[in-house]
């Protein structure tokens, strides 16, 4: 079919490449107009359409091309994977198609049960893939004998009588390895196949042992039988199997247990059975699944709640209305009980204001814009539906081998996405099969590739730039995204602002329109608001949870402090020395102007004997994520970063912010500090500034920032950190410079002429203990407009 749509599609070419041609000789013999729109020339015009009509030709026998070998590949796949299956190789045109039996369709959905790889066919529905624990399975054994499989495979009569133990041995609930299959005793004696519960596939296949039988008696219902028989004729590749039987010790099982039978059998897999499917209840009974682990998992979460309740309590009596938290609680809205259950683990039982506000618009499946403050559980916010949105994706498209990206979530940062990435794994800590993956800068390109071909990957989460990178290999990523069901940007306002804006048009037009967006922030400014129509619908939701009050935390005391820039090294080691003191399990945040800022301010505090660690673009990965994570963990200990750790990262109990020099704008400022106060916390924010630069208090008036007074500061303090100072690296201090000039000069609000720009930067060398002003490259003099400026020294 769509060979013969390409057919035709060609001769229309060929037929307007010819009326195109009659034309262009038509204009040649002087008839036509003598200019073509874009005031092109009539030869002009004609090469041009001959070239889209060469383009247009040459693109549909490519995807004709490309539709061959997929259909040759297809072919070969299901060859290989069903060499005598009559069933796959049955052609809808031959004559003796003829479409399958309600029960051959049961039969041969059930089948797909047995092969390796066949989890695509399942869906939560079906409980957890995990194995029971040691006390489950201690409940599974005094609840259930096991049946003796080889009898049962010999096809002889089986009562609970005759078995044998042998089959505990198989009885192994290897986690990943194995598949859990219960057979439930009828009445009559004869085993019936009933509910095929809990499962996964061996890695290594394992042939099941043949056996000496020769009777055929083995079920009596084909339905339920087949399985059987296919163990019976050796067929069954694949899964070792464990079958229990539920027995009354007599053998005869009661009514109650007929009523059970019933009922289980009604919970069979509904996964892939369609209109087959004789399930009454969705969820099959995870009550042998359920163990201590889960009553403790309980009592956790009453625990959590009682405390959060009683802070809640305690807020109200101080009439703060800081609290984050919601009286809603997870469990009141559409979520899968799954992830209710990996939501209460992690410490999660009523929603934040933000999570409340916005999930249930987001599972309804409109697009939203999302603004709440810092700290508020944003990310919850959207991985929630992100993974609703997988699952019933995964519900739809059981059958395809490489499932697509159903989710993309963007963040600008590695840090960040790895965060996210990791927060969605806690979610996902009981959606067996369901994988998150993330894509960033500074790790092999290769790696990614191979991780995506062989692990699951409904999530990714990813920053731009490596994303594109994927997008523009054309190994398949991008058609693997033309599945995508939901976009995400985190930090939307920075993903939408300049540094970023083109990437994120290239993006968008790789995605499928028909899709759900979903855009948070802390911070939307207006402009951002304009432009969020490139990713959003026009009909979306806007959600502020900010409200008109400040975007910032009652709870986090800010202030500022100027003084002269030469004095700046010298403050922020005494502020330091100041909150160690007062907060012993302090954890302070310092953050500089640019990378090179930030190392050089690391390398004087590490100098100065302080427990100091750096993250910023300069630094490998490795040695970031390193830092990132043991900055999480720890306490007492101080981070100097540059603006890569100023959003979404999620430090826990940061008892201090400082801000060294100006930031970029007032949306830096924010979350900056809001990596302190987070969950409704307390904590402070310093923004040092120098005289020159206290313009930028104008933009953030509305915040309640109080001024501080500098403190004093001792000049044997100021001897000790030249001394420091003398001993730094004097490449880390030229890289400084550099930077210095380079920052500021792009910041127009500093509203310095270029002169006087370039006399502060030497008062900075002079600071910083370098004698003689860098030299930097033409090139770099040009680009910044510093030509013949005094006091620049250009390279030779
Ligand atoms: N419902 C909840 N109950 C308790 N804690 C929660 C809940 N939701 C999120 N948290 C916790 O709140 C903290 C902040 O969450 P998160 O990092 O998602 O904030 P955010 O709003 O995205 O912040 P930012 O604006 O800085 O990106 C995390 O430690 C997270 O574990």
């Amino acid at each position: 079919m769509f060979s013969s749509m390409i057919f035709r599609e060609r001769s229309r070419i060929i037929h307007y490449n010819n009326i195109l041609n009659s034309l262009t000789f038509l204009r040649h013999m002087g008839g036509g107009p003598r200019t073509f729109p874009g005031g092109l020339n009539k030869w002009q015009w004609k090469r041009l359409h001959e070239k889209q009509a060469r383009q247009k030709e040459k693109r549909l026998l490519d995807q004709e091309k490309e539709l061959y070998q997929a259909r040759v590949r297809s072919e070969i796949r299901s060859k290989i994977a069903n060499p005598d299956s009559s069933v796959h190789e049955q052609n809808v045109n031959s004559p003796n198609y003829k479409p399958l039996s309600p029960k051959e369709h049961i039969k041969a959905l059930a089948d797909r049960f047995m092969k390796e790889g066949a989890e695509d066919l399942w869906n939560e529905a079906d409980g957890p893939i995990n194995s029971p624990s040691p006390q489950q399975l201690a409940r599974i054994e005094s609840n259930h004998t096991p049946i003796n499989l080889r009898r049962v495979m010999s096809g002889q009569n089986y009562t609970p009588s005759n078995q044998v133990s042998e089959i505990s041995s198989d009885l192994s609930y290897n986690k990943r390895n194995t598949r859990h299959y219960s057979v439930y005793l009828h009445p009559d004696n004869r085993y019936k196949l009933l509910n095929v519960r809990n499962y996964s596939v061996r890695t290594s296949r394992v042939r099941y042992r043949k056996n000496d039988s020769s009777s055929s008696d083995y079920g009596t219902d084909d339905d339920e039988g087949f399985l059987v028989k296919k163990m019976k004729d050796g067929n069954l590749r694949g899964p070792r199997l464990s079958l229990v039987v539920s027995s009354d010790g007599d053998g005869k099982g009661s009514d109650d247990d007929d009523d059970e039978v019933e009922k289980k059998m009604m919970m069979m897999s509904s996964a892939a059975l369609g209109k087959y499917d004789i399930k009454k209840t969705k969820r099959i009974p995870l009550e042998m699944l359920e163990d201590e682990d889960d009553l403790s998992l309980h009592v956790q979460a009453i625990r959590n709640e009682f405390n959060k309740r009683r802070m809640a309590e305690k807020d109200g009596e101080t009439g703060d209305d800081d609290s984050i938290l919601s009286p809603k609680r997870f469990d009141e809205c559409n979520i899968s009980p799954l992830t209710i259950k990996a939501l209460t683990l992690a410490g999660y039982v009523q929603m934040t204001k933000v999570q409340d506000a916005t999930i249930s618009a987001c599972l309804e499946g409109k697009d939203a814009l999302v603004k709440a403050k810092t700290g508020t559980g944003k990310s919850a916010a959207f991985l929630l539906p992100a993974i609703e949105t997988v699952l019933k994706a995964s519900m739809n498209d059981t059958a395809k081998r490489v499932p697509p990206i159903c989710v993309l979530i963007l963040c600008p940062t590695r840090e960040l996405a790895s965060q996210i990435t990791a927060e969605a794994n806690v979610l996902l800590k009981y959606h067996d099969g369901i994988g998150v993956q993330s894509l960033v800068g500074g790790t092999r390109f290769k790696v990614d590739q191979k991780r995506l071909e062989t692990e699951p990957c409904h999530i990714i989460v990813a920053t731009p730039g490596r994303l594109l990178d994927h997008i523009e290999n054309k190994s398949g990523f991008s058609a693997r995204l033309m599945g995508l069901k939901m976009l995400i940007l985190d930090e939307a306002d920075h993903l939408l602002d300049l540094g970023f804006r083109k990437d994120m048009e290239k993006i968008a037009d790789c995605l499928p329109r028909k899709r759900q967006s979903l855009l948070f922030s802390a911070t939307l400014p207006k402009e951002v608001r304009r432009v969020s129509q490139l990713v959003l619908q026009r009909e979306h939701v806007y959600i502020n949870t900010v409200g008109l009050g400040p975007e910032t935390h009652n709870k986090v005391n800010q202030s500022y402090l100027i003084a002269p820039h030469e004095q700046h090294f010298q403050i922020v080691h005494h502020l330091l020395k100041d909150h160690i003191f007062q907060a012993p399990n302090y954890k302070v945040i310092v953050f500089c102007t640019t990378a090179m800022m930030t190392s050089l301010m690391f390398s004087l505090l590490r100098e100065m004997k302080i427990n100091v660690r750096e993250i910023h673009s300069r630094k490998p990965q490795l040695y970031r994520t390193r830092v990132s994570e043991e900055f999480k963990e720890e306490k007492q200990l101080i981070l100097v970063t540059s603006d890569v750790s100023a959003r979404g990262m999620n430090y826990p109990d940061v008892s201090l912010v400082i801000q060294v020099g100006v930031p970029v704008d007032r949306e830096h400022y924010i979350n900056r500090l809001g990596r302190t106060g987070r969950e409704g916390k307390g904590g402070e924010g310093i923004l040092l500034l120098a005289p020159w630069e206290e313009y930028f208090l104008e933009e953030i008036k509305d915040l309640p920032l109080h001024k501080s007074s500098s403190p004093h500061l001792d000049p044997d303090m100021k001897i000790k950190i030249e001394k420091s100072m003398a001993k730094v690296d004097p490449s880390v201090k030229e890289a400084a410079y550099h930077a210095w000039l380079g920052y500021y000069n792009s910041i127009r609000e500093v509203g310095r002429d270029k002169t006087t720009l370039v006399e502060l930067a030497k008062g900075f060398c002079d600071t910083i203990g370098l004698e003689k002003v860098p030299a930097l490259f033409r090139k770099t003099v040009l680009k910044m407009g510093l030509k013949d400026i005094p006091g620049i020294r250009v390279r030779k």
